[in-house]
């Protein structure tokens, strides 16, 4: 999961491949509240790790259900068969609204029934998210539940502690126009205490979202319940209801989620590889209803086929298609149509989605606005909004794009980056994607591809232990850029010259024979990076990597030109989306030699020397302060008299001396240049 303050999307040119999606929010919370509220054991497989799913799993804790990790992935879960084990507790359900609308249901009626009371909070955004209608609704039964915070929102507080008998004959008022969670937090609550008589519940007004409603039914009915719907607003919930655990459970992929995937097949040109995305987890036979987004992605152009569990998605129509649709039906997955219509042959029109101004932020706002700064026309209404795209290529504006703490508005405008202006797209606290689908921007990139030349690169070049390694890997972590350590590439064919008897010394380097040697060992080196360690031929030679012996044999081998050249190909072969820190010698002048930005990064060789025994005296080796700096002035001046790619700044480099800088400092002053010429300047 990216968690930098944003990440920087370069312009995407084409994609295709295979993505595994993660489980789905909606069935992935209801199924942990139906393990927890059944009687017996069950092990769920494929559960959605999020930040929901995560909260709700801390509060099934907190009731002290089992809840257990299996080593295979899966998730055992002790249920409560309806009897509270804990009768006091407050409970912190995040922005979490399938934990809040359903916990607030179940624990509100055992709390009356039991003799319990709860407290339910999250962060201020839930605070402002309606749940009146259900504290209504749970008032009618006779729980007693008051408001903590304002009338109509979170916190609540279920239960005084006392025993409250409910009045279960009358059948239960709800709204269904306003969110349909509180329909399906009583579809899920009220089967605990249909224990003697028929309980009915009747939706007043419009039902929207009737898919999740629908999943709902279904998933009940897996846990032995089946509910009798009588015309379009009655459910009766059968007396001598009972959850009992089917056992084992699977969770479907999410269809919401699939929807930022479909949109990229409709949108993205083949690459040379493939046409098309495949999407693994969720198909033409799920039971959650944004799969009918499949429906409206076919409107606006896109090719799609599929089966039970899998979809597949290829440009159709291009430009995509405007149409005027009504999106009841798909909340959530219609957010995506939007950004798809940035791409579209006219003006579209989204209708029916009052339900956006109440979810993790209001977004119909929220698309218009980042919308807008796009260079899209878009017009908003309390119930539709109406985006009409940019006129032509010149009109497309690099965007910075807020992302109000909700998840779908950062994966929605990822998809912006195939803007026809080949502009970049900046995505605002990217981590909000965790509520879902926290590793939703490592799946884009695996999928899409651009030029090379897009990609960029910030090269870190520089004399022995000025802080290059340091610096380049805390760039690469604010930006959420991959790290190229070239050097470490230098040392490993050291290191496997010296696996291999392979002499490094001056003189025998200078045989011809040898450096060819050298060259094709370098070419067939059995390289894996993992994290920080590094391993040749699956061995961890992290340790062994980082000795001055290590860095002489370096130096002396990387002055050959078969090894140099051996290497050029892994070393491009990191730059990978969405950028790259690349630290070594000849980064700016040989490897990347278009690389918008360039630092030659130097200090003084007391200063560097220093520098370098602190660091080997801090890990528990040996060092002697004049032989460091010896080593290094022999390293940097064998490094910077070679013929072959030698160590100096390139022409268009920004030199920086960091000898009176601590490394924030040297941080702060290279990512103020980054900022400065980036597509972003003010932000
Ligand atoms: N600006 C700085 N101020 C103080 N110490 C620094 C600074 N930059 C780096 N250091 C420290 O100097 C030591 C050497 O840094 P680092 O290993 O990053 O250098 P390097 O240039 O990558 O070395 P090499 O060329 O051998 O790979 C580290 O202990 C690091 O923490
Ligand atoms: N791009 C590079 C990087 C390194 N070298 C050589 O490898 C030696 C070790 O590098 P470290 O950065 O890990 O210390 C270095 O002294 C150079 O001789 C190189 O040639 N080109």
């Amino acid at each position: 999961m990216y968690t930098t303050e944003f990440l920087d999307i370069p312009p995407l040119t084409g994609a295709s491949g295979t993505v595994h999606l993660p489980g789905s929010k909606s069935i992935s919370n209801r199924v942990l509240l139906l393990a927890a509220l059944s009687e017996g054991v069950t092990t769920i497989s494929d559960l959605l790790d999020s930040d929901d799913t995560r909260v709700m799993l801390q509060a099934l804790r907190q009731l002290d259900c089992g809840v257990e990790p299996l080593a295979n992935g899966q998730l055992r879960i002790q249920g409560l068969g309806g009897q509270l084990r804990i009768k006091q507790t407050d409970l912190f359900l995040g922005n979490a609204g399938t934990a809040m609308r359903p916990l607030s249901a179940a624990l509100g009626l055992l709390a009356s029934t039991q003799g319990a009371q709860f407290e339910l909070s999250g962060v201020p955004r839930m605070h402002e998210r309606p749940i009146g209608d259900l504290v209504e609704a749970l008032r009618q039964l006779g729980c007693p539940v008051s408001y903590l915070g304002n009338d109509g929102f979170p916190p609540l507080r279920l239960g005084d502690g006392l025993i409250h008998p409910l009045m279960l004959d009358a059948p239960i008022r709800v709204r269904g126009d306003v969110s349909s969670q509180f329909l399906t937090a009583l579809l899920l609550a009220l089967p605990l205490v249909a224990t003697e008589q028929d309980v009915v519940i009747e939706v007043v007004g419009e039902l929207i979202s009737r898919p999740y409603i629908d999943i709902t039914l279904k998933l009940l009915g897996k846990f032995g319940l089946h509910i009798r719907e009588e015309g379009a607003s009655r459910f009766v919930i059968p007396a001598g209801s009972r959850y009992r655990s089917p056992g084992e459970i699977a969770v479907e992929g999410d269809a919401s989620s699939a929807s930022y995937f479909i949109a990229l097949g409709a949108l993205a040109p083949p690459t040379a590889i493939a046409n098309g995305i495949t999407i693994e987890g969720v198909g033409l036979a799920s039971i959650q209803g944004d799969i009918r987004f499949v429906e409206a992605a076919r409107l606006m152009g896109a090719e799609i086929t599929g089966e039970a569990n899998r979809l597949h998605i290829r440009r159709g129509a291009w430009p995509l298609k405007a149409v005027d649709l009504d999106c009841n039906h798909i909340p959530d997955a219609a957010m995506t149509l939007a950004v798809m219509a940035l791409y579209a042959d006219g003006t579209t029109t989204l209708r029916n989605i009052a339900s956006w101004r109440v979810k993790e932020t209001d977004r119909i706002a929220a698309m218009a606005n980042e919308g807008r700064k796009l260079g899209a026309t878009i017009e908003e209404g309390p119930d539709f909004i109406r985006i009409t795209p940019p006129p032509n290529p010149e009109s497309w504006r690099a965007a910075s794009i807020h992302t109000y703490d909700d998840h779908r508005v950062a994966m929605c405008f990822s998809l912006a980056a195939f803007n026809p202006a080949g502009l970049p797209v900046r995505i605002e606290d990217p981590k909000c994607v965790a509520k879902t689908f926290p590793d939703y921007f490592e799946a884009l990139f695996q999928v899409c591809e651009t030029a090379p030349q897009r990609i960029p690169v910030i090269c870190v070049d520089g004399p022995t232990a000025s802080g290059k390694g340091t610096l380049a890997s805390e760039i690469a972590d604010r930006l959420g850029y991959h790290l190229l350590d070239s050097g470490a590439l230098y040392r490993l064919v050291g290191l496997a010259a010296d696996k291999k008897g392979l002499s490094t010394d001056d003189q025998t380097l200078k045989e011809p024979a040898q450096a060819r040697r050298l060259g094709e060992l370098a070419a067939a080196m059995n390289v894996r990076f993992e994290g920080h360690q590094t391993y040749l031929d699956g061995q961890d030679v992290s340790d062994a990597l980082r000795t001055e012996s290590a860095g002489m044999a370096a130096s002396r081998v990387s002055a050959i030109p078969q090894v140099r050249a051996a290497l050029l190909q892994l070393q491009h072969g990191f730059r990978r989306l969405p950028g790259l820190v690349a630290d070594g010698r000849d980064m700016g002048t040989v490897i990347f030699p278009g690389a918008p930005l360039k630092v030659f990064l130097t200090a003084s060789a007391e200063q560097r020397a220093q520098r370098r025994y602190k660091q080997l005296i801090s890990k528990g080796n040996a060092a002697n302060i004049d032989s460091l700096l010896a080593d290094l002035v022999a390293r940097d001046l064998r490094d910077s008299s070679r013929t072959h790619a030698p160590l100096k700044p390139a022409e268009d480099a920004l030199q920086l001396d960091n000898s009176a800088l601590d490394v924030e400092q040297s941080v702060k002053q290279v990512l103020g240049w980054w900022q400065s010429q980036s597509a972003f300047p003010g932000n």
